[in-house]
């Protein structure tokens, strides 16, 4: 085990782009989703970008992207169930595993860490993604960014995660791949560890100052 894991009992996890690569199914709905409304069709290296600040910002971002300016609300409400739609029926088909997940989560279990996950992603797709990676069990609780009044830059998830799970924060470790991920961490007096490959809408993670930056989870665990 690393030594940034010393004094720590709680690993909290962000889910996409720290544990799993799922842009190409976001990417899919998205552009089923302007497709529908007849907008042009943004790439994914485009909708990478977009991703970060929960599902509504995602689809926010891409109606500015296909209007040019900000969606009326009622564009952007049938833009979001469409999005949640197409999203939901396939949000597995292309996502995949980070290398060394796996090993780190069933690691980090075994050696008696309470682990959490706390996403921006809506939370009915929480369940459908952990199950599909056979990774559900590691895990005492998820948070989604629709399950408190308010998600990540906010530390409230965070501090929800640390109470429910009878740990102070300074025992508690955040792993994440973006500057809401470091930001909701510092703020909820949590340990940053944060993983260069995700999301952060094109700018390097360092910016953020983490306590730590690893290339991959593998070397939180050997
Ligand atoms: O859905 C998002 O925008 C980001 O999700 P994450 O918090 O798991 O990175
Ligand atoms: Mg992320």
């Amino acid at each position: 085990m690393h030594s940034i894991l010393a004094g720590k009992r709680l690993v909290a996890f962000d889910l996409d782009g720290t544990l799993v690569d799922s842009v190409p199914d976001l990417a899919v709905a998205v552009q089923k989703m302007l497709g529908e409304l007849n907008f042009p069709v943004p790439d994914d290296v485009l909708v990478r970008d977009w991703v970060g600040n929960g599902a509504p910002i995602l689809v926010e971002r891409a109606l500015t992207w296909a209007l040019g300016r900000s969606p009326e609300e009622a564009l952007q409400t049938r833009a979001f169930d469409a999005f949640m739609a197409y999203y939901g029926a396939a949000p597995n088909a292309l996502t995949t595993l980070y290398p060394g997940v796996k090993t780190a989560l069933e690691a980090l279990h075994g050696a008696g860490f309470t682990l959490v996950l706390i996403t921006n992603k809506p939370e009915r797709f929480i369940v459908p993604i952990l199950d599909h990676f056979g990774i559900r069990e590691w895990f005492t609780l998820w948070v989604g960014g629709d399950t408190l009044a308010e998600k990540k830059p906010s530390p409230l998830p965070l501090l929800h995660a640390a109470h429910a799970c009878q740990f102070s924060p300074s025992e508690c470790l955040m792993v994440g791949d973006s500057r809401h991920d470091i930001a909701a961490g510092k703020a909820a007096g949590f340990a940053t560890l944060a993983l260069p490959y995700g999301y952060n809408h094109g700018d390097p993670i360092e910016l953020s100052q983490p306590d730590y930056v690893m290339a991959s989870l593998l070397a939180l665990v050997t």
